[in-house]
């Protein structure tokens, strides 16, 4: 997909200070196989490409009918809003793989997203999950709206860690594309979250 998107801003899924050496491990494990560029310029293609992430898709601002046209250029991306110092809420970073039509986030939980002390509120597990399988279906299916997702909650994320997510596709019929999508430790042994997205 042409990205809508200034080249002046920031790239939110590049690696900051405030990730943890989890976070970090598994962005160069990702990130090692996306396309790579020869010395003398070849690209050669990689198995996973690195999405970018922006705090307002500009090309698409049009909404807001009920917003101030000052307030209306002010709208931000819910998940990319915070002012504060990075990792205070969603660190995130998610890569695709086209020919195995899966998509993954790796997401650091911060401290503003507590629900049950010491764990990750429920409404910050559905939007990052939102955001890894509606982004996935924008990648296999072109503009969409989440119809309906199913989320079934196995075990608590502890704040300040970080889980592996993984998005599948089920299948498409017509314009509708259904996702399947896994919350984990990332070393896998642990199931969080489990869920299913109709687009
Ligand atoms: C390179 C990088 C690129 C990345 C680029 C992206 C960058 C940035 C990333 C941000 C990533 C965040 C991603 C957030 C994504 C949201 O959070 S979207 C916000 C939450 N969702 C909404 O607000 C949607 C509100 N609902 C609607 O707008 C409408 O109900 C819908 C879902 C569009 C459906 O409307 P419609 O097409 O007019 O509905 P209708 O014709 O009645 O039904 C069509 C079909 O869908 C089925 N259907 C309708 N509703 C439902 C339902 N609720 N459940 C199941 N099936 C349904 C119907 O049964 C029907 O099926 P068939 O009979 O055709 O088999």
């Amino acid at each position: 997909l042409p990205l809508p998107f200034s080249s002046k801003s920031r790239d939110f899924s590049l690696p900051n200070s405030s990730w943890n050496s989890e976070m970090k491990r598994l962005y160069e494990h990702y990130n090692s196989q996306c396309e790579v560029e020869s010395e003398d310029g070849e690209k050669q293609k990689g198995l996973w490409r690195r999405l970018p992430s922006y705090n307002r898709s500009l090309k698409y601002a049009t909404g807001g009918v009920y917003l101030s046209k000052l307030i209306q250029s002010k709208a931000r991306l819910f998940t990319r809003n915070i002012k504060e110092q990075g990792g205070a809420a969603f660190e995130y970073v998610l890569f695709n793989n086209e020919e195995e039509q899966r998509c993954v986030g790796i997401f650091q939980a911060g401290h503003l997203l507590e629900g049950p002390p010491g764990n990750v509120h429920g409404g910050a597990i559905a939007t990052i999950i939102d955001t890894v399988t509606g982004t996935h279906a924008t990648l296999l299916s072109g503009t969409v709206m989440t119809a309906n997702l199913n989320i079934n909650y196995r075990s608590p994320i502890p704040l300040g860690g970080t889980v592996h997510i993984e998005s599948s596709l089920d299948r498409k019929e017509g314009r509708k594309t259904f996702l399947s999508c896994r919350v984990t430790s990332t070393d896998g042994s642990k199931l969080h979250t489990e869920a299913t997205g109709d687009f």
